[in-house]
């Protein structure tokens, strides 16, 4: 039984690099992402996985991410479920603009509690309490079956719409995830007891 659960930010976007806040905005990959992409499938290659389903968000950075992955595996036709699910969290009125503005105008706090805090929403938008209470539903009912069947499952998705997801499964706390952050392109494996249960994590830095 394999229970195979991989987890992968995208590659850095345009406008990760001209940093941006983006979340549901849809920029692509940066040239330096296309590159994170190919080097995270090289490195899921050279672990010997393969996978039996990918899910992934409905943005381009997600899905270019998921492309170059199944390419460097040989496996470009497999099976691919796209869901808004699993969507950045929405940034609501700070999306497009520049984040070192956003400081400059709000202060270096606040904004800090916008981006990493866990049950403060940014203007308009989602906290990361209110993107796990999307993200973790999917996982439950739509990804996890796959897992548990003995299954290896990829799912390409973004820094927070991750980060909810890891808090659940790793039990974090609230206060726990804040310091949590996501480096693009650098794969998450879990195994998974048959009880869905960690059996095993291990970053492929
Ligand atoms: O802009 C965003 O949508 C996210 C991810 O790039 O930014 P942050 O690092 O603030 O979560």
């Amino acid at each position: 039984m394999e229970r195979t659960l991989v987890l992968v930010r995208h590659g850095q976007s345009d406008w990760n690099l001209k940093n941006l806040f983006t979340g549901w905005r849809d920029p692509d990959l940066s040239e330096k992402g296309v590159e994170e992409a190919h080097a995270a499938g090289r490195k899921l290659k050279e672990a010997g996985l393969k996978f039996d389903i990918a899910f992934t968000s409905v943005l381009t950075r997600a899905q270019h991410t998921l492309g170059l992955i199944l390419e460097e595996l040989g496996q470009t036709g497999l099976e691919t479920f796209k869901d808004q699910a699993l969507n950045e969290r929405d940034y609501g009125d700070l999306s497009g603009l520049n984040k070192d503005d956003a400081r400059a105008k709000w202060g270096e706090e606040q904004v800090h509690v916008w981006r990493r805090s866990y049950d403060v929403p940014p203007p308009g938008g989602e906290s990361l309490k209110d993107t796990g209470a999307r993200v973790w539903p999917y996982y439950i009912h739509t990804i996890q079956p796959h897992v548990l069947k003995g299954g290896s499952v990829i799912v390409a998705a973004h820094g927070n719409s991750l980060r909810a997801l890891i808090m659940a499964l790793d039990g974090l706390t609230g206060e726990e995830i804040v310091s949590r952050e996501l480096a693009t392109g650098v794969p998450i494996v879990y195994r998974l007891n048959a009880d869905s249960s960690v059996a095993e994590k291990t970053v492929m830095g």
